[in-house]
């Protein structure tokens, strides 16, 4: 008999509850009892789901969370860095301090958060607890354990999952002053006795097997660690409760040379991302006892699974293994995907009949694995013309704008000249000190805003009504940046909702949902748009509220854009096309918008591209075909202009090192990057790589109320321009500022400019 499994589930519950109570329990309206009752209801909820849905391996434990499961990890580990001990807070309130820091001045408690990752090449970040060299573990807490019982007593059997003890290692961060030569990794020796006791603890309770999801081994990184793999799965198969070992992301790759002779019972691999890893997989493991768990419901997008297609791969394993070593199920925890669909009440029949959210991926799981058992169910008919009919969407979807891209030449993708030419050309066009300074784009969202847009999206504001008062914000926003000082200005961006989203609405080929939830990192969430079908732009975007921006400022005004590989790295793309086409599409979309902005006597043109080093993939062999695509769509959104036009890009998040020669590759005129981490991390790799275009490393961190001192950004510039020469260098502040205040706003760039003003008098 086939089974069926779910590795993971949404955490967020049905009107985003978890959310909820949450941020209830920290603004102080949410007793800590109300916040466990809270969540326990919302896991409740889940594994009700999941048993309805006739799932055979049900999830419980380590993949249910609060705040990250990385870090509940951590801290079940008792690895809380000294400066939360010290804070002497409750459990929970610790537990939430390692997640988003604690600041209480009139208690005296001010310590700082752990750092955020993403997690793989999802857009969820991980909590990355520092561990010291000398790291010591104790169970403090049994999660595993407590979440398998309280499933127990509902009537419910599940799968306890924890993090494997390599990839939790290889996940989690070291303590800055460890020495230089120190990995996690070093402490697995002391930690396996951790795992060996929550596994016999599971054992004793009754549980039928564990799920140690091991996604590294699903990286390059993964190879190296064949040893640490040998060492701690040898030592967990002493405690005899079976073992699931799952990778997702991915491809296992080389590594299965060593994993199919781990002492493991069954072994769950990416089927959605990597169906070409089947084979080698089969072959390798057909000779052992291993069972084969086939991630083929994508965990990652939203579309309707192709259960035929899926029934056939499934077929193949079943063939070479035998039905009772073969299980279907998702490709990754559904934690990527929003909740159900059953609650979008805007699409249209036709859409939601594409589409298929945790819930139903849920059900496609078991009616997979019920038609490979023999008993094809009325879905799976129904799924065959879902998905034939969406096929023939999308096929005919929009040809002139495949022709477009198959059109493509090398003169679209660079710029009329090089960069020294277009420099001259810009000098005498924006006419710029030395030192500019600007702003990445957005100034404070204020509530006003806020209102007057969601008065105009319930019809209380008329379009007119709504323009107006945009224009105003924008008057006001040029007011203020010229009182401060600022050289280069910009619009403000008060229209857009959100950088992707804004876009998304303007172009052809996008669908939104209504509450399309998407876990980002603890409470915030976020609601990627969908690619449905051909992209296009059927009339300019922004040009409106840049020229009006422009009309009202003697000083130059910059374009504001969000790049196509960002757009595309923050939807949901489609699956029936490359992502690289959907890129070009979109680049040829933005390319229309940049010529007319520049039409419009826009002269500088900031294209963002923040996401662009997210959608790196995991194994490096494969990092050229993504970075080539990538620079060549922002090259093609961004080259349709005259020498004389400044373009600009911007990134932010993450860490640029590996790709930082691919980013001089865009051939931006200038990049603004954030740099303002205490480590300046980046200055290193300037020294490294160099950078031949004009560059402004942020002077100050955006993601806190602090204001910089004058001092601290004339600190930063010295040290750039130790680097960078100094005509090279622009003033800006990390990233937009959307999300602060006006007040430490104004305080903030008052600094910047009089320390950029500094700058032109002392650095050369
Ligand atoms: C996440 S990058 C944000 C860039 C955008 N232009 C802003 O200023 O908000
Ligand atoms: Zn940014």
């Amino acid at each position: 008999m086939v089974q069926s499994t779910v590795l993971g589930y949404p955490r967020v519950g049905t009107n985003r509850a978890a959310k909820k109570a949450t941020e209830g329990y920290w603004a102080g309206k949410v007793t800590e009892q109300e916040l466990q009752d809270a969540h326990k209801a919302i896991r409740k909820e889940r594994w009700e789901t999941l048993k309805e849905a006739g799932v055979d391996f049900i999830p419980s434990g380590g993949e249910y969370t609060l705040y990250d499961s990385l870090l509940d990890h951590s801290f079940n580990f008792g690895v809380i860095p000294q400066r939360f001990v010290d804070q002497k807070l409750s459990d929970v309130d610790t537990y939430f301090a390692m997640g988003r820091g604690h600041q209480d001045r009139a208690k005296g408690i001010d310590v700082a958060a752990n750092e955020m990752g993403k997690f793989f090449d999802s857009n969820y970040h991980i909590v990355k607890v520092d561990h010291t060299a000398d790291q010591e573990f104790t169970l403090k807490r049994n999660q595993a354990l407590e979440e398998y019982e309280e499933a127990k007593a509902l009537g419910i059997e599940t799968r306890p999952v924890l993090f494997g003890p390599v990839t939790y290692l290889s996940l989690v961060r070291k303590a800055r002053d460890a020495p230089a030569d120190f990995k996690p990794i070093a402490l697995l020796d002391k930690l396996l006795p951790i795992y060996v006791e929550v596994l016999e603890s599971l054992k004793k309770a009754g549980a039928k097997e564990v799920q140690l999801d091991e996604q590294i081994l699903v990286t390059d990184q993964g190879e190296a660690l064949a040893a640490e793999f040998k060492k701690a799965y040898a030592e967990l198969a002493k405690v005899g409760l079976p073992i699931t070992l799952t990778t997702a992301y991915g491809r296992v790759g080389k590594s299965i040379e060593f994993i199919k002779d781990l002492p493991i019972s069954t072994l769950h691999i990416d089927l959605d991302r990597e169906p070409k890893q089947l084979d080698a997989v089969i072959a390798a493991i057909k000779p052992t006892k291993i069972n084969l768990e086939l991630g083929l419901i994508s965990g990652r997008n939203i579309w309707k699974n192709d259960l035929n297609a899926s029934k056939a791969l499934a077929e193949k394993a079943v063939a070479e293994l035998g039905s009772d070593r073969v299980r279907v199920g998702t490709s990754s925890s559904l934690l990527h995907t929003p909740l159900t669909i059953a609650v979008e009440n805007k699409l249209t029949p036709e859409q939601l009949s594409w589409l298929s959210f945790a819930k139903e991926k849920a059900g496609e799981v078991t009616a997979l694995a019920a038609a490979l058992n023999g008993k094809e169910s009325a879905a799976f008919e129904q799924n065959a013309k879902d998905i034939a009919a969406r096929r023939e969407f999308e096929r005919t979807s929009d040809s002139a704008v495949r022709d477009r891209v198959a059109a493509i030449t090398p003169e679209q993708l660079k710029r009329k000249a090089e960069f020294p030419v277009r420099r001259e050309a810009q000098k005498a066009k924006l006419n710029l000190p030395k030192f500019p300074t600007t702003t990445i784009g957005s100034f404070p969202q204020t509530k006003e805003i806020r209102v007057a847009r969601a008065k105009f999206g319930k019809g209380e504001l008329t379009k007119e009504q709504y323009e107006t008062a945009m224009e105003d914000e924008i008057k006001s926003v040029v007011a203020i940046q010229n009182r401060l000082g600022l050289d280069l200005l910009v619009h403000g961006e008060p229209e857009r909702n959100d950088m992707v989203q804004y876009f998304g609405e303007q172009l052809t080929g996008f669908i939104f949902t209504q509450l399309g939830w998407v876990q980002s990192y603890g409470t915030r969430y976020v609601r990627p748009p969908i690619v449905v079908s051909d992209v296009s732009r059927p009339a300019p975007m922004t040009v409106r509220w840049s020229a009006y921006a422009q009309s009202v400022s003697e000083k130059p005004m910059k374009g504001m854009l969000t790049g196509p590989v960002t757009i595309l790295n923050w939807s949901f793309p489609r699956a029936d096309i490359s992502k690289e086409v959907q890129s070009k599409q979109l680049a040829l979309a933005l390319r229309d918008e940049v010529v007319d902005l520049a039409e419009a006597g826009i002269r500088a043109i900031q294209v963002d591209e923040p996401a662009i080093r997210e959608g790196l993939p995991l194994r490096r062999e494969d990092w050229d075909a993504y970075l080539t695509w990538a620079v060549d769509s922002f090259r093609l959104s961004t080259s349709g202009v005259e020498n004389d036009v400044q373009v600009h890009s911007h990134f932010c998040y993450s860490d640029f090192g590996d790709i930082f020669p691919h980013i001089q590759r865009l051939d931006a005129d200038v990049i603004s990057i954030e740099a303002s981490k205490a480590d300046l991390k980046l200055l290193d790799i300037f020294k490294q790589h160099g950078y031949s275009n004009e560059i402004g490393p942020g002077v100050y961190d955006i993601h806190s109320p602090r204001v910089p001192s004058e001092q601290e950004i004339k600190d930063r510039l010295k040290a750039f321009a130790e680097v960078i020469p100094a005509d090279l260098l622009i003033v800006n502040p990390d990233c937009g500022l959307k999300t602060r205040a006006w007040k430490e706003t104004e305080e903030s760039l008052t600094n910047l400019v009089n320390a950029a003003k500094w700058a032109r008098e002392n650095l050369q």
